[in-house]
């Protein structure tokens, strides 16, 4: 029951389905017991000349009437069963989603997505098979094999049934047997599927990098060996079935010789009737199903097993943040931070990637955060938005440590604008409205404006209806960056975090935006992160960080005349304007 903790919710809801199906299952099984009995009896009926044809005819009903039975109780497990284990296959796969979407970012850094989409789609289909199939083809196994074997054994002649049941175990074994291997070249053939699909979309997300480097043959021989793999597998896996299924037949077509040579001598020294040996021959056409199904059962609910372990263990993974108990929320919140002393590593690493921040920004005020790359200035943003905890130190927001603030509502108060601006694969309206689809066109195009983003909009053909493909393809670098800026302001955010996000506009764009968003953000607070000191000169306090410290702090005017990395860094970064005007 431990294996199935996961699933507990949807079992116990689903539990009467499950017996309704379940309990139909086994009338069909049962009902299906009754026509080679009736045959049977008609061929000796007619043998004896006892039978005329109304009393055929009457039987013909009766089988008719169990046909009508059999399929109305099949519908009905059918629904029930198979029903069930479709709604389990959706539940899950939503709780996993939903789990999977409060993971903290870490839990990515390591987790391949390839793998995690074939937790979602091949692992959940496993444990659909064994709550669906699975449970049928046990039942039926169970049911058929035992029911049928007794009325066999009591009803007709247990010596023919002992004869005629020697060749089904080996069917058993074999099925088995070769169901282990089927289930490992299976594995191995949904790896060179997987192969195969993950080659094709990185091949077509990187396809600008393979046509300049000119890898296209290189690209397609390797697509060829991943495809020849696949094929392979695969034909290694219809050998088997090749040679599975007409092994199944020759050993079923034994046990119906033995039962004709043994019951055809029984029939003749007339220790059996005829109508007995048809209705026993009937039987055991019925008990090869089952013994093929063993086979199935028993390597469709080790995959299922397998599977579900796969998926427990994800869902074991608890998202590392989760609020106190007693988190909070002010009642009037104000947009003031502190960093107090803060140090902080990456959890996978050794090194601190901050070290003793100490700062503080007010209500209104602009911190700009500069430095070398890998010094530190995204983990600080990562600190806020509590995708990661600081190791040492306290940071306040709204003079509330953030430990104690409910992180959700945190996030809900900064707009983030990411180094990476990634869009969805929608129109430019609904990536601008992330946060709220129902905000209406006007207020869009009101932040697209501020963005300076609007005039581009514009030009499109289908303007704010533009789709803008995988991840935004189809925009410049610049545009994204701008249209991710406009997605961050829709949420009229009470911190906005700028996390070098205007790295592919050009200055007097830059400048634009910045002069729009001095207005905007006039009541709130803005931290700018930039590698660019255009976009930060007009910060209220600027840090300048160096391996995670804060080595040069001040205003612009301030930390020039300290003449120290930042000056450095401001006049090469004239320098190079000037060469690029000259240009
Ligand atoms: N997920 C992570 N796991 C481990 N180390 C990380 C992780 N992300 C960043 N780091 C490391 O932390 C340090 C600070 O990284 P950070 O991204 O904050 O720098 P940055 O100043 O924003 O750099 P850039 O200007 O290039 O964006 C770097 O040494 C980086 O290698």
């Amino acid at each position: 029951m431990y294996l199935l903790r996961h699933l507990k919710d949807f079992l116990i809801t689903y539990k009467r389905q499950y017996l309704l199906g379940v309990s139909a299952l086994i009338i069909v099984d049962l009902l299906q017991l009754i026509p080679p009995k009736i045959i049977g009896s008609i061929t000796d009926s007619i043998k004896s000349g006892s039978i005329d044809a109304s009393g055929i005819t009457l039987y013909g009903f009766i089988i008719i009437g169990i046909a009508c039975l059999v399929a109305i109780f099949r519908y009905f497990w059918r629904m029930n069963i198979i029903g069930s284990a479709r709604k389990l296959e959706c539940w899950l796969r939503n709780k996993l989603f939903i789990h999977l979407e409060d993971m903290t970012p870490e839990f990515f850094n390591y987790k391949k997505t390839g793998d995690l989409m074939a937790h979602a789609t091949n692992d959940i289909q496993a444990i659909r098979m064994s709550f669906g199939p699975g449970v049928i083809m046990t039942t039926d196994a169970i049911v058929i094999s035992i029911t049928t074997m007794v009325i066999m054994f009591s009803t007709i002649n247990p010596k023919l049934t002992i004869w005629a049941l020697l060749p089904l175990p080996f069917m058993a074994a074999l099925v088995t047997f070769l169901g282990k291997k089927i289930q490992k070249l299976y594995k191995q053939v949904q790896e060179a599927f997987s192969g195969l699909s993950d080659h094709t979309q990185e091949s077509i997300s990187g396809i600008r990098v393979i046509k300049s480097f000119v890898r296209e043959k290189s690209s397609l021989s390797n697509f060829e060996n991943t495809s020849e793999i696949y094929v392979n597998k695969n034909m290694k896996l219809a050998a088997i079935y090749g040679f599975m299924f007409p092994m199944i037949g020759f050993i079923s077509s034994i046990s119906f010789l033995i039962a004709l040579f043994q019951g055809g001598k029984m029939v003749i020294n007339g220790s059996l009737s005829l109508g007995d040996l048809v209705a026993f021959i009937t039987y055991l056409g019925m008990l090869i199903w089952p013994m093929m199904a063993i086979g199935w059962v028993i390597n469709s609910m080790q995959r299922g097993i397998a599977s579900i372990k796969r998926i427990n263990e994800i869902l074991d993974t608890a998202p590392a943040l989760i609020d106190k108990e007693a988190a909070i929320w002010p009642e009037a919140f104000t947009p003031r931070i502190s960093f107090e002393n803060v140090s902080f590593k990456y959890p996978q690493s050794e090194n601190f990637a901050l070290r003793n921040l100490d700062f503080h920004i007010n209500k209104g005020k602009i911190l700009a955060i500069v430095g070398k790359t890998g010094s530190g200035k995204s983990s600080v943003a990562s600190l806020l938005l509590r995708f990661y905890s600081h190791s040492d130190g306290i940071i306040n927001v709204s003079d509330t440590n953030i430990e104690d603030l409910k992180h959700k509502k945190l996030r809900e108060k900064i707009g983030y604008v990411p180094q990476e601006a990634f869009l969805f694969s929608c129109s430019i309206h609904e990536n601008i409205a992330f946060s709220n689809p129902e905000l209406p066109r006007e207020r869009v195009i009101e932040v697209a404006k501020i963005a300076a983003i609007d005039e581009d909009i514009t030009e499109f053909p289908a303007g704010y209806d533009t789709i803008v493909g995988e991840k935004g393809v189809t925009l410049s670098g610049g545009q994204k960056q701008r249209v991710a800026i406009a997605r961050a302001l829709i949420k009229n955010p009470e911190i906005l975090i700028l996390d070098d996000c205007l790295s592919a506009v050009d200055t007097k764009t830059e400048e634009k935006i910045l002069g729009h968003l001095k207005e905007v953000m006039k009541d709130r607070t803005s931290i700018i992160i930039s590698h660019r000191i255009s976009a930060i000169k007009d910060a209220d306090e600027i840090l300048y960080l160096e391996d995670g410290v804060i080595t040069e702090r001040g205003t612009h005017s301030e930390l020039l005349v300290q003449k120290g990395a930042y000056e450095d860094l401001y006049r090469k970064q004239l320098l190079e304007e000037k060469l690029d005007k000259e240009v």
